[in-house]
């Protein structure tokens, strides 16, 4: 059963709009009650009916009932003010019930408010509204980003209400949720995400030339030695180190072998002239490189005393014969590849490619190229999201289906929807997923398939939504993710969510990025209430600068930065504090894989149990003993500086280089901590 009520002052239209949507819902084929407050003088029963003389005589309920209807009447011993609840749970199962005039009552509404009346409105202090049907919108007396109803229009209010029939669902008090129930956290989310996400049964063999970015479905061992026997590091001479028991000795050149040449057993007293690769020949136990020599005709002299073993690889000193060199799960990054070339594997068992569907909604969206920049209507945006996002799914290994841009419609959002289902494993979108009533992807989505989750309390990216859409053979669905308009929110939210369920579809053993522990070089003494990921990039220091600008809407902030910090609901940052952070350096350009976490402030990597007072002494302690930094550093970042240096190995506080910690999930664990 599905209840919303309906809410103004006497003379807004309540009754002629309920009245309304009653022959509506009806035509819709649901079978509607109302319930409806009335004053206290109220009377449906007459002087001289049989009812009404039987109440009259003190019957409690007269219950009349023909075969056409049925009335209850009931007096109350005591005046009594029953909650819309109690009303409710008097009512027989139907489908819908539009309660009529419970103002402050604890059930969703509509409130209905013309400009005329004259009277206040209530939809800034009650969180129950979630819609409000006028006609005088443009006087509304607050502003308001709820969906703005036409009072004059039942058709739009009912199409509204029969758009989302799950939101009014009703459930008694005792488990009634609040009307804006807590946002899930991104771990919620992630747990439900991964979940639900089932590695693709196909896999396919690849040419190691082109597995770039695949991940393995099998693992790959070594059918040899790496490398394959003792070879010499340098240019120089093999030799005996017997035969050279002082600087100067002299000894003759008796062969040379090249790489890929193999030299005869090394006769005491001899040495053979090598080059860097060349096969050490038996007999010889070290090589002297060539500038610590003087070759002198058919001798040379070995001007240092060389050491055992020196500029010697060892056969079997990278890889072993029978080690697996690649697990099954990994991620085929470009080293990744030349190891299993190393080791001879022609061909890659790796699993099929994810299909992502991509589009954008939003009718200010122009391609460039399509429009010049100084011919730009007003209003119009180019379309940076379609870059950014496919570029995204490019890199993770995914082939990317791009079906464009799609209007603000919700016919034409549905019929995209139905599009990108067919072949594909995942429709990703961006932009029409917040609360407007210009935002259609969520009522599209239930009405195409099924949403599972929106919004998540993260910044940027809360509106994330999370789904599946019906494929039109029936036998399968494709997942849904829809991502936030604002360019920095889309990207942030794909590298959050999109991007381990990327992965986790190719079965990829890691589908979280790890957090590195950083020092913050900044304040941010206004957090938020959501989680944050906060546009940063390291410094020559080993510390994290800010940009100034943490706008959603301001791209620049994700080109500049190199990493995000994770920062906790409502903790601020102070400068010096050690925070785990995430590099996007990892995440996103080379190798889409890694972000930075904050660590709670003052935790100190949880090892240290001082007090939060000693722990801030001892963070200024640590902080004296950092390099200086140069005075540019300490004006703070200069955004849209062109050139920057390339960035500082990673370092802790107090310059200690710090291992990996392990950040959103344990490397290698795709179950959420
Ligand atoms: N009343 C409320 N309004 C908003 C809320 C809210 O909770 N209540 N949430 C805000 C948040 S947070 C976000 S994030 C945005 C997300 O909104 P949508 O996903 O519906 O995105 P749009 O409204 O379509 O667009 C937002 C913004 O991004 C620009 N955009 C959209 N697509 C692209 C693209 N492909 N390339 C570049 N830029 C794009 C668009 O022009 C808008 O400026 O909602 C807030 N509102
Ligand atoms: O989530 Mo929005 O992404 O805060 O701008």
């Amino acid at each position: 059963m599905k209840v919303i009520g309906f809410c103004g002052y006497s003379g807004s239209g309540k009754t002629t709009l309920v009245e309304q949507l009653v022959s509506r819902f009806r035509l819709a084929g649901q079978r509607v009650s109302v319930v409806k407050h009335a004053h206290h003088e109220f009377d449906i029963d007459h002087p001289g009916k049989d009812s009404y003389r039987h109440r009259e005589a003190g019957a409690f309920e007269v219950l009349i009932a023909s075969d056409r209807r049925l009335a209850k009447i009931r007096e109350y011993e005591l005046r009594a003010d029953p909650t819309v609840h109690q009303l409710l749970s008097e009512l027989y199962e139907v489908d819908w019930v539009l309660v009529e005039g419970f103002k402050h009552a604890d059930v969703l509404k509509i409130e209905i408010w013309r400009a005329e009346t004259g009277k206040p409105v209530q939809y800034p202090n009650d969180p129950y509204v979630v819609a409000i049907a006028t006609d005088s919108a443009d006087r509304l007396p607050q502003p308001t980003g709820l969906p703005l109803l036409d009072l004059n229009d039942p058709d739009a209010v009912t199409a509204f209400l029969l758009a989302d029939p799950a939101r009014y669902e009703y459930r008694s008090p005792s488990t009634t949720p609040s009307p804006r129930p807590p946002m899930l956290t991104l771990d919620e989310a992630l747990a439900r995400l991964l979940s639900a996400i089932r590695p693709l049964a196909e896999t396919e063999s690849v040419s190691t030339f082109d597995a770039l970015g695949r991940v393995l479905v099998e693992g790959v061992c070594s059918g040899l030695d790496v490398p394959p026997q003792d070879n010499t590091s340098m240019d120089g001479y093999a030799l005996r180190c017997a035969d050279v028991p002082a600087a100067g000795t002299l000894l003759t050149v008796a062969q040379r072998i090249p790489a890929g040449h193999v030299g005869q057993p090394l006769q005491p007293g001899t040495a053979a002239r090598i080059f860097t690769g060349a096969q050490v020949p038996p007999g010889a136990d070290a090589v002297v490189m060539q500038e610590q020599c003087e070759a002198q005709g058919e001798q040379v002299r070995i001007g240092v005393v060389p050491q055992t073993g020196q500029w010697i690889r060892r056969r079997g000193e990278d890889v072993q014969r029978g080690a697996e060199v690649l697990a099954r799960g990994a991620r085929l990054t470009p080293q990744a590849l030349g190891l299993a070339a190393s080791v001879g594997a022609a061909t890659l068992a790796v699993s099929r490619r994810p299909r992502v569907a991509l589009f954008s909604t939003g009718d200010e969206l122009v391609m460039p190229g399509q429009i010049a920049p100084d011919q730009m209507p007003p209003g119009a945006i180019y379309n940076s999201n379609r870059f950014t996002l496919r570029g995204l799914v490019q890199a993770l290994g995914c082939e990317c289906n791009d079906l464009g841009i799609v209007p603000d419609r919700l016919d034409a959002t549905r019929d995209a929807l139905r599009r990108a289902a067919q072949g594909n494993d995942l429709i990703v979108t961006s932009g029409g997923v917040s609360v407007g009533e210009e935002d259609h992807l969520r009522p599209a989505v239930q009405a195409e398939g099924r949403l599972d989750l929106w919004q998540i309390a993260i910044k940027p990216g809360k509106p994330l939504a999370f789904g599946e859409v019906r494929r039109a053979d029936g036998s399968h669905a494709s997942w849904f993710m829809g991502l936030p308009g604002n360019p920095v929110s889309s990207y942030v939210t794909f590298l959050l969510a999109v991007r381990p369920v990327l992965l986790a579809l190719q079965g990829a053993d890691t589908a979280m990025p790890r957090a590195i522990e950083m020092r913050a070089d900044f304040d941010w003494p206004r957090p938020d209430r959501r989680r944050e990921f906060l546009r940063v990039r390291r410094n020559a220091t080993g510390g994290l600068d800010l940009f100034p600008n943490q706008s959603s809407g301001v791209l620049t902030s994700a080109v500049w930065g190199d990493g995000l910090v994770d920062n906790p609901s409502g903790q601020a940052i102070a400068k010096g504090i050690a925070s785990p952070s995430c590099p996007l350096q990892n995440c996103c350009h080379e190798d889409p894989g890694a972000l930075f976490r904050l660590h709670p402030r003052g935790a100190r990597c949880g090892r240290d149990a001082r007090t939060a007072r000693g722990q801030q002494r001892g963070r200024r302690a640590r902080c004296a003993d950092r390099p200086r930094r140069s005075p540019r550093h300490r004006a703070g970042p200069r955004p849209g500086a062109a050139q920057r240096a390339e960035p500082e190995p990673v370092r802790g506080v107090g310059g200690a280089v710090r291992g990996c910690r392990t950040g959103l999930l344990p490397a290698g664990d795709r179950r959420l901590r």
